[in-house]
């Protein structure tokens, strides 16, 4: 049996995930994390019934009083870091879902998780279709040297770019640089329209109502062009499967893995 505590257990996100760890079998939802809800328990709040599930203010107090083999972490970026780091502290693997952190994040994480003998299983999106997009994506940046992107959110999203596009570019970037025919510095006009550049790739980031999440990764070659694109609906049921799965896998390797994709027979 697994345990699972998840951070940000009452959000969008982690309230549906908690529910599809507590219905699944061979994982046991020991507890969670919210601010707000410190003291009540989740299964109340989640409608699981006949079920004592402990919610916690801080993972230092959650430590105290339980003990877990897996954190998965759905909060928000001011608060994930300390909150993985302090699990790993303790030898616990880490699926880390929250978006806003850097590369630079990325690689002390990967390093604290060494010292530690530990695992951390990181994705900017668990979403299938999104991890199917970041696959396709990488074949075509073999062969197509030039290409952007866009990611699309809802106009309260905090972070940007999305955990989904930061992640994309540093992969994409990774299998082929992104080719500016005119530097960004000697664009004539306002040089900020073309966007931020991020492990060498241009981004742009969209922040409107009636968006939810969406990735767009534009390819462009002479008289050709190739627009992968993935579009999230208004529920959070589409990371419940991927979370699940990398449950299933963090245990299978030691350090940090970025993407589902790279513990999938794709
Ligand atoms: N990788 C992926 O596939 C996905 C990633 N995400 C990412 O997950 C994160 C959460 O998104 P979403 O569910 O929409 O956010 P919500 O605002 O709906 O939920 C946030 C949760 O985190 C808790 N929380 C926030 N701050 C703290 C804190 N300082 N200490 C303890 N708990 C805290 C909240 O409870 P309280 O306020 O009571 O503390 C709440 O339970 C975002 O970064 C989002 O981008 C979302 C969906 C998919
Ligand atoms: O903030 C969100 O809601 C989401 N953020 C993730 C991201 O930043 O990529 C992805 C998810 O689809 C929803």
């Amino acid at each position: 049996m697994i345990k699972v505590f998840v951070a940000g257990a009452t959000g969008w996100a982690g309230s549906a995930i908690s529910k599809g760890i507590f219905n699944h079998d061979g994982m046991q939802l020991i507890g969670g994390l919210s601010r707000s809800n410190k003291g009540k328990n989740l299964a109340d709040i989640l409608q699981i019934e006949n079920a004592t599930i402990p919610l916690f203010d801080t993972i230092d107090n959650a430590l105290e009083k339980i003990d877990f083999d897996v954190l998965v972490e759905f909060t928000k970026p001011d608060i994930a870091k300390k909150n993985i780091i302090t699990a790993l502290e303790k030898g616990k693997n880490v699926i880390i879902g929250t978006s806003g952190l850097s590369n630079e994040d990325y690689n002390e994480i990967e390093s604290i998780a060494n010292k530690n003998n530990a695992s951390v299983l990181a994705a900017g999106n668990f979403a299938i279709t999104a991890v199917l997009l970041f696959k396709f994506a990488a074949i075509a940046a073999k062969y197509i040297p030039n290409y952007e992107l866009i990611d699309y959110a809802s106009q309260n999203k905090v972070d940007a770019p999305s955990g989904s596009v930061a992640e994309l570019a540093h992969r994409l970037s990774a299998v082929q640089k992104s080719t500016i025919e005119v530097p960004i510095e000697d664009t004539i006009g306002v040089k900020e329209t073309r966007g931020a550049t991020i492990d060498d790739v241009q981004v742009h980031s969209v922040r409107l109502p009636g968006h939810v999440l969406g990735i767009e990764a534009i390819f462009g070659m002479q008289d050709e062009k190739l627009i992968l694109r993935h579009d999230a609906g208004n529920g959070a049921e589409p990371y419940v499967n991927g979370v699940i799965l990398a449950i299933e896998k963090v245990n299978s390797f030691k350090g940090l893995k970025r993407g589902l994709d790279t513990v999938m027979d794709l």
